[in-house]
């Protein structure tokens, strides 16, 4: 396939090749669009130090995520409807995050089923070696999401992503517009007909979750229900507030993803970047204050288009990131070749920056690696 030079021109090839409705549902942000932009631009605001004279032939990104070795602290969010990119869907991105060792979840949403997710990586050694984690949106009929987490336990998910932030749907107005439905040749692979989920555009026209039956009365206690039927470890994706990070800890929890949905959910909330120092903080807090109890992991993902924007995101006490839209973008153009050169490109640009900012392993990479300028 072509080979491109940064993500943005991989944008804006894919924006050009899909219709205004797949298009739109990919590209948008909640209302005015507002925390879309300042995921971005806020990236901006953060400027990196160059140390020289370091020695550094030998830069390596590699590390580890909830105890799994991976390349790369580059990873690969959630994101309904992958059909809509491209005819293979996340079996095309499932094959991607094998041949580039990555890390890869799953939305609740996806076009494929989760077992034939798995299955796109038939020869991994064991079960435990796949690199899948499975996103959860809560069912109102909890039944049907029991039987959801057995599946993904008994195919290989090693986690489950708990999507926090979207007790109901953020209005996006393009969608809206749009009236977006998911086209007829596509299913929510995971369910069938008769367990009542709905499309988004369904959601949409509804405006709100109850219509799409997922759970809008979850509270913290169900992280017990969730540990009291699945064995996997659990990540929060969507804590935004060092209140709600320091109830993680207390819940226990594998680890946390500072995440404002791609700002698709509450517009004007800050960007991920902004608040990711108090997220740290408050964890960092937590763990001084009980020295013996383990803490969450935590992670980011929004508006990362460059590898400056993960050393800034690592510098601020992330250990991984995920990355939405550029791998959606990255499949549009070019299957799962695509999505391997999204990650290629995000890597080769990681340790370009890390080699320039003077330090050769991901540990390296602290608060000394950056200037903040006041970003609130
Ligand atoms: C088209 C699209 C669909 C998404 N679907 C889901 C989803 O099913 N579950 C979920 O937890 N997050 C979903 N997200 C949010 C992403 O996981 C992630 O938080 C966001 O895209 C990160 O921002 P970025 O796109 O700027 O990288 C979706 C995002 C997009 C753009
Ligand atoms: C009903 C689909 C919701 C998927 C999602 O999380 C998103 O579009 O952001």
């Amino acid at each position: 396939m072509r080979v491109y030079a940064c993500i943005d021109d991989i944008e804006k090839v894919a924006r050009s090749r899909l219709d205004a409705n797949a298009e739109n549902y990919y590209s948008s942000g909640a209302v005015d669009e507002t925390t879309l932009a300042l995921n971005r631009s806020d990236y901006g605001r953060i400027l990196l130090r160059p140390r020289v004279l370091r020695n550094v032939t030998s830069v390596t990104t590699s590390t580890t995520i909830l105890g799994r070795q991976v390349a790369s602290p580059i990873a690969i969010a959630p994101a309904a409807m992958q059909g809509l990119a491209h005819s293979d869907g996340e079996l095309g991105t499932a094959k991607a995050a094998k041949n580039t060792a990555s890390l890869m979840i799953l939305s609740t949403y996806s076009n494929t089923s989760l077992e034939d997710v798995i299955s796109a990586t038939p020869d991994l050694p064991q079960a435990s070696e796949s690199p899948f984690w499975l996103q959860l949106y809560v069912h109102q009929d909890r039944c049907i999401s029991e039987g959801l987490l057995k599946r993904a336990e008994k195919a290989g998910y090693q986690a489950l992503v708990l999507t926090v932030d979207a007790p109901v749907l953020g209005r996006r107005l393009k969608d809206l517009r749009n009236k977006f439905s998911m086209p007829p040749h596509l299913k929510l692979a995971n369910f069938d007909a008769s367990q009542g989920v709905m499309t988004a555009s369904e959601r949409n026209s509804t405006g709100a979750t109850s219509g799409a039956k997922a759970d809008a009365s979850l509270t913290w206690k169900d992280i017990d229900w969730l540990r009291s039927v699945t064995s996997m470890k659990i990540v929060l994706k969507g804590i935004m507030t060092h209140e709600d990070a320091l109830l993680a800890c207390q819940w226990k929890v594998d680890a946390i993803i500072v995440s404002n949905h791609g700002g698709r959910q509450l517009d004007t909330c800050p960007s991920t970047i902004s608040i990711l120092p108090e997220i740290t903080a408050a964890v960092k807090s937590y763990s001084h204050a009980h020295p013996t109890l383990p803490v969450p992991e935590v992670y980011m993902d929004g508006g990362i288009r460059r590898g400056t924007d993960v050393v800034k995101a690592l510098a601020l006490g992330a250990r991984a990131v995920f990355i939405g839209r550029p791998m959606l973008w990255g499949l549009v153009v070019g299957g799962h070749e695509g999505v391997e050169q999204v990650l290629q490109i995000l890597n080769d640009e990681l340790r370009n920056a890390m080699a320039l900012v003077g330090v050769q392993s991901v540990d390296e990479i602290g608060e000394g690696c950056i200037i903040r300028k006041s970003l609130l």
